[in-house]
């Protein structure tokens, strides 16, 4: 018979509860013991729903406290200097323990929080001092997800440190569970590390995937530990397997595969009692993507399966790919889609399972998810009675997705693969037809362009707005204070007026701007205090999306998004932001009496709506994009007619959206640079359209970002080791808008010293154009505090200040 199961499950609970238990222990109102007691807790009721709603099979592993990544890490010992350092006594008495006993086990966890959030946070008062910085976090893949990016030197020593993961299964068995522990595989692992320069005498990829060699003894250690326990099966995630790989890549898969497959195989004969265990399977696992091309690499691993996501990895359904798998490997069928929220297609589902069955034996078959579910909510159940029926009906959550998983085992209770033949034509994709028809794809067309280009505008604009030299500027938000949330819970749960309600944002923002005059900014903004987020409030204002109350997914750490769901063709109701722009820079005129201060107007892009929206699937999203790039063009005019001539459209989720595939990549590039300009491009010349983005590599989407056609551009760059101004990428050269690197990080609490700003500066004015330069954070003010932006701002601008006179 087929089983089912599914490769992972949302961390969060169904209430968030994840980041109240976490968040309070370190806030210092729970102990170390309670915490791990509720989160413990939290991780036994993900098996009971799973099981409960028809799982044979149990991911166990998946569960996290902060971040899968940095788990894997810290029980590999990936540890940077830094910590090391500074944890050197914690550490040692981890060492010098039993790994199957117990470990000192505060001092892990102390490791573990400080590697996501670095030392010198706000709980204690040195918040200007120094610190260790966290680990970096990035995108994990094309998704909205961040991992923390772990740290590799020629000083660490990969061993395994703990029995964590081996300690969950044998709890989840004794408890009745079947489980398959969920392991990040070697090579993704490597690929999602950074190597320290210290390891390498260059900056050389074939060194990094060397490394590969060492971590065969942790992790065949690893699994031996879960064999010896009655382990059968384990997952490995090798998701860089939807990517397009090199030689490197494929080299150091096939070495480490083989090796491990070895140094299991010794280790078995070492430990040998007589009566050894079944031995452990290894179900290789891909997910995002196809595996296309390098299936004929995978299917030369001696692994004992295969996972496929045939969701956004249909290429795969395929006679190349399928022939290539062996008769006796599992195949596990990601049919249920884990980066959507919609009702699968049940017989369309069955379809592919019967086809399978048709060439594999049904007890090698999973029914699965095509990734982990912790892209999606948990559950529908607190969306009954609140989300308008016609929509609830299309939805699936977590919870629903696994029951869907259930209904197609079901489906295929009475098939009989002899007498029924499926054609592999008819379960393989179809191509999308009209896609060229939208102005999207018409590089030409009026409606995407300004009249005059970058430089020209430049003069026009200019002449109209006299910003020194070094303008200083920020990015949009300012801090969402628990003062601010409340309000906002109170409006929606009815327990204030509207009146009182809009009264408050007001008094916020008037604040806001006067505080920002106050520090001398030269460009203002709003603060974007009537925001629960920038996708999710424009969500809420426009026809054709809804937004849930509980629908959270988490982002990072214990940080979620309620992305809103686009249901149906949207439009612009009503001004959406036009309102309160325009209040601020009405204080900012009273308290200067000129007109000398803009405010900048701020606006979320379509590609950033998008990709952190649940998209409907029944046309192109490119579609969606040109319907999107429409309503805010109408915002953007609106703001324009309104006396607001700077106005920033938000695209931090470009690079995000990009592909796995160079192949797939022209496409989206197209759609996304021209909803962009379809979104900008109707102002006059003299308007100023700014653009954000953070999480990418400049390098990566350089071409995308030219194309733009923006005046301004402000993105993330001081995580990045400046990677963005190192000179060989004459970036000064082949840019001609206005830039503004971030000049410091801002989800650090770190306070930037004026030093290290002005250095920033100093290397920025290397690369540009200092007509062109503009002195900014590199993403929102949203989650620092008041204090750290004030103390932050205060030296920013400080530094802008003084270098204006000698340059
Ligand atoms: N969608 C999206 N994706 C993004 C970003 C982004 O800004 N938006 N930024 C990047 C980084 N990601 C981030 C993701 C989340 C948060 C974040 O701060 N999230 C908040 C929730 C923000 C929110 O929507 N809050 C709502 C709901 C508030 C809430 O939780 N209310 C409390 C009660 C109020 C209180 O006491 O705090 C409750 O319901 O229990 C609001 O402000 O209205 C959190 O998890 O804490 C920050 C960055 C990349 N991806
Ligand atoms: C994640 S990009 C954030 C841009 C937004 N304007 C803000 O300042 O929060
Ligand atoms: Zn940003």
């Amino acid at each position: 018979m087929v089983s089912s199961t599914i490769l992972g499950f949302p961390r969060i609970g169904p209430n968030r509860q994840l980041k109240k238990y976490v968040e309070s222990y370190w806030k210092g109102s729970t102990t170390l013991e309670e915490m791990v007691n509720n989160t413990d807790e939290l991780r036994l009721q993900n098996l009971r729903v799973m099981k409960e709603n028809g799982l044979d099979i149990l991911p166990v592993g998946d569960f996290s406290l902060y971040d899968h990544v940095v788990d894997t890490a810290l029980m590999f010992n990936i540890i940077p200097k830094r910590f090391r350092e500074h944890f050197e006594s914690e550490l040692s008495s981890v060492y010098s323990s039993n790994a199957n006993g117990e470990y000192e086990k505060k001092s892990l966890y102390d490791v573990y929080f400080a590697l996501a959030r670095g030392i010198g946070d706000n709980s204690s008062k040195d918040i200007t001092g120094g610190g260790l910085p966290s680990l970096e976090m990035k995108k994990w893949f094309n998704t909205n997800y961040h991992y923390l990016v772990p740290e590799i030197s020629e000083e660490t020593e990969f061993k395994l440190i703990h029995h964590d993961l081996i300690k969950q299964f044998v709890e989840a068995k004794q408890l009745g569970y079947v489980t398959r522990p969920v392991v990040l595989g070697p090579v993704t692992l490597l690929y999602l590390s950074k190597i320290e320069k210290a390891a390498l005498h260059e900056h050389n990829r074939v060194e990094k995937y060397s490394l590969v060699s060492s971590l065969v003894p942790v992790y065949s250690e690893l699994l031996a530990g879960l064999e010896a326990v009655g382990c059968k099966w384990v997952q490995i995630d090798e998701p860089i397997l939807s990517t397009d790989i090199d030689e490197e890549i494929s080299k150091c898969f096939f070495s480490f595969y083989n090796s491990f497959k070895s140094s299991l195989e010794s280790r078995r004969k070492a430990n040998s009692l007589g009566n050894s265990p079944e031995k452990i399977s290894v179900i290789l696992t891909n997910y995002f993507g196809s595996y296309s091309q390098n299936f004929k690499l995978v299917s030369t691993l001696p692994v004992e399966g295969y996972h496929f996501d045939l969701f956004y990895g249909k290429a795969d359904l395929n006679e190349d790919v399928i022939s290539g798998i062996e008769k006796d490997k599992v195949v596990s069928l990601g049919l249920v889609d884990g980066r959507n929220i919609w009702k699968n297609d049940i017989s369309g589902s069955a379809s592919i399972l019967k086809y399978f069955i048709s060439k594999f034996s049904p007890e090698n078959i999973w029914i699965s998810s095509s990734c982990s579910l912790m892209f999606v909510p948990y559950g529908l159940g607190s969306e009954q009675g609140k989300l308008e029926k016609r929509v609830l009906d299309k939805l699936a959550f977590a919870t629903e997705k696994i029951n869907e998983i259930k209904q197609i085992k079901d489906s295929i209770k009475n098939f009989d693969a002899s007498a029924e033949g499926i054609a592999l034509e008819s379960i393989s994709n179809s191509v999308d037809s009209d896609l060229l028809q939208s102005v999207l794809f018409n590089d030409e067309s009026p409606e995407l362009n300004r009249s005059l280009d970058v430089v020209e505008r430049k003069k026009i604009q200019d002449s109209l707005y006299n910003l020194p030299l070094l303008p200083t500027t920020t990015i949009g938000s300012f801090p969402q204070t628990t003062e601010v949330r409340k309000y906002r819970q109170k409006f929606k749960k009815g327990e204030i007026s509207k009146e009182e309600y809009d009264g408050f944002i007001r008094e916020k923002t008037s604040k806001c701007v006067k505080w920002q005059l106050d520090l001398r900014l030269d460009v203002l903004v709003h603060g974007e205090y009537e925001r629960n987020d920038m996708v999710e409030f424009f969500g809420e204002n426009l026809s054709g999306f809804t937004t849930t109350s509980n629908g959270w997914v988490q982002s990072y750490g214990t940080r979620c998004v309620k992305p809103p769901i686009i249901y149906d063709d949207v439009t612009r109701l009503n001004q959406m932001t036009v309102d309160l722009t325009v209040f601020a820079q009405n204080c900012a005129n009273k308290i200067t009496k000129t007109e000398k201060n803009k405010v900048k107007g701020m606006l979320t892009g379509p590609v950033t709506i998008i990709q952190w929206s649940f998209v409907r699937n029944d046309i192109h999203t490119s579609k969606v994009a040109e319907q999107i790039a429409y309503a805010i063009r109408d915002e953007v005019l609106d703001l324009e007619s309104n006396g607001i001539c700077m106005i920033q459209v938000d695209e931090p989720a470009i690079r995000e959206g990009l592909p796995l595939r160079p192949k797939d990549q022209e496409l989206y590039k197209k759609w996304a640079v021209n909803s962009f300009k379809l979104s900008t491009s109707a102002v006059k010349n003299g308007t100023v359209i700014h653009t954000h983005m953070c999480y990418s590599d400049f390098n990566e989407i350089f071409d995308l970002i030219k194309k733009m056609d923006a005046d301004v551009l402000t993105i993330e760059n001081s995580k990045s080791d400046l990677k963005l101004i190192s000179k060989d990428n004459n970036f000064g050269e082949k840019y001609s808008g206005g830039i503004g690197p971030g000049v410091y990080d801002v989800h650090s609490p770190i306070i930037p010293s004026k030093t290290e700003i002005r250095s920033r500066v100093n290397k920025l004015l290397e690369v540009f154009d200092k007509e062109l330069l503009w002195v900014n954070p590199d993403c929102g003010n949203k989650t620092r505090t008041e204090e750290q932006v004030d103390l932050a701002l205060k030296n920013m601008v400080s530094v802008a200040e003084e270098l204006r006179g000698k340059i």
